[in-house]
């Protein structure tokens, strides 16, 4: 299957990306079922990329719902080796304003209903999240986005993205929680990915689009869909942008990552007593380790 070694995941608001050009569309399969969406190789500026929304073009999957797994084996099978995800999110601090870009470089997991890895079966590992952002990505989406000086956009650069599982946006209580707790930024869906990322030796680094304040803040009415898609659609050519300069900067320079080689220490079953089925399902993240 065609290469492409970085791959976009577009969240609420983001469900394409104008610039991509010799755009082809790929219905992939993979062990795990179906990505969210036909997967849209292109090239940008030459470089080769695989974009898929997250919530399916029309947004027909509610956070709870999506394939996480089937979205990042898939990434795999396309030979993504840095992942970027475009990710609506409510701010909780008031210094990270609407229209703000968060780079974060932490989680707290709140999900309770994610399947969040891809081992089981007869084969167990535990990877390393510590570090649950790829730091060198993280350092270049940064870096992108800086250099472009976008007009009333503060960057902020690391945080901690809280991710809730949904779909209701979350109590005053809760949110005033989460701020108690330091967290800089609430969203859905990046813990269960980055965790899958890893786990397939993917770097992964988030492009935190900041939508609205949350509940938590005295002067903004509490969160809405409304709000969120709107300001998400005014930063949209923001985000593009920002994706555009990092592709052209992980083109001319790729990074070292240690999520290249995760799961070296990580999978503890003797894989040559391991069940030949789970095997061959977790083929393309184990090949390297058999
Ligand atoms: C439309 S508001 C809530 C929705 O937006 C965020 O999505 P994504 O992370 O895919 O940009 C949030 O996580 C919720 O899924
Ligand atoms: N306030 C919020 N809570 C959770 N997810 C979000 N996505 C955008 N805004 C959000």
């Amino acid at each position: 299957m065609a290469n492409a070694r970085i791959g976009i995941i577009g969240g609420s608001g983001l469900y394409k990306m104008d610039a991509l050009k010799d755009v082809e569309e790929v219905q992939v399969q993979t062990p795990f079922g179906s990505p969210s969406d036909a997967l849209i190789l292109g090239t940008l500026d030459g470089t080769k990329v695989a974009f898929l929304a997250r919530h399916g073009r029309n947004h027909t999957l509610l956070p709870s719902e999506l394939p996480f797994r089937a979205n990042i084996y898939a990434m795999k099978q396309l030979g993504v080796e840095y992942l970027i995800s475009a990710s609506a999110v409510g701010s909780l601090k008031e210094e990270a304003k609407p229209l703000d870009l968060v780079v974060p470089d932490q989680f707290i997991d709140r999900t309770k209903n994610r399947v969040s890895t891809f081992f089981g079966d007869g084969i167990v590992a535990h990877i390393a999240f510590g570090e649950p952002i790829c730091q060198s990505l993280a350092l270049v989406l940064g870096d992108a986005i800086a250099s472009l000086n976008l007009p009333d956009v503060t960057l902020h650069r690391g945080g901690t993205y809280v991710c809730m599982e949904g779909p209701a946006f979350s109590t005053k209580a809760e949110s005033n929680l989460y701020r108690s707790w330091g967290a800089t930024i609430i969203g859905m869906t990046n813990v269960p990915e980055a965790k899958l990322a890893r786990e397939a030796e993917i770097a992964y680094a988030t492009l935190a689009l900041v939508t609205d304040y949350d509940c938590w803040h005295p002067d903004h009415d509490s969160v809405t869909v409304e709000m969120v898609i709107g300001n998400l659609q005014r930063n949209a050519v923001n985000a593009q942008k920002v994706i555009q300069e990092t592709v052209r900067r992980l083109t001319e320079n790729p990074p070292v990552s240690d999520a290249h080689s995760a799961l070296k220490y990580a999978i503890l079953t003797n894989l040559a007593k391991a069940p030949a089925e789970t095997k061959d399902k977790l083929g393309l993240l184990l090949q390297k380790y058999l």
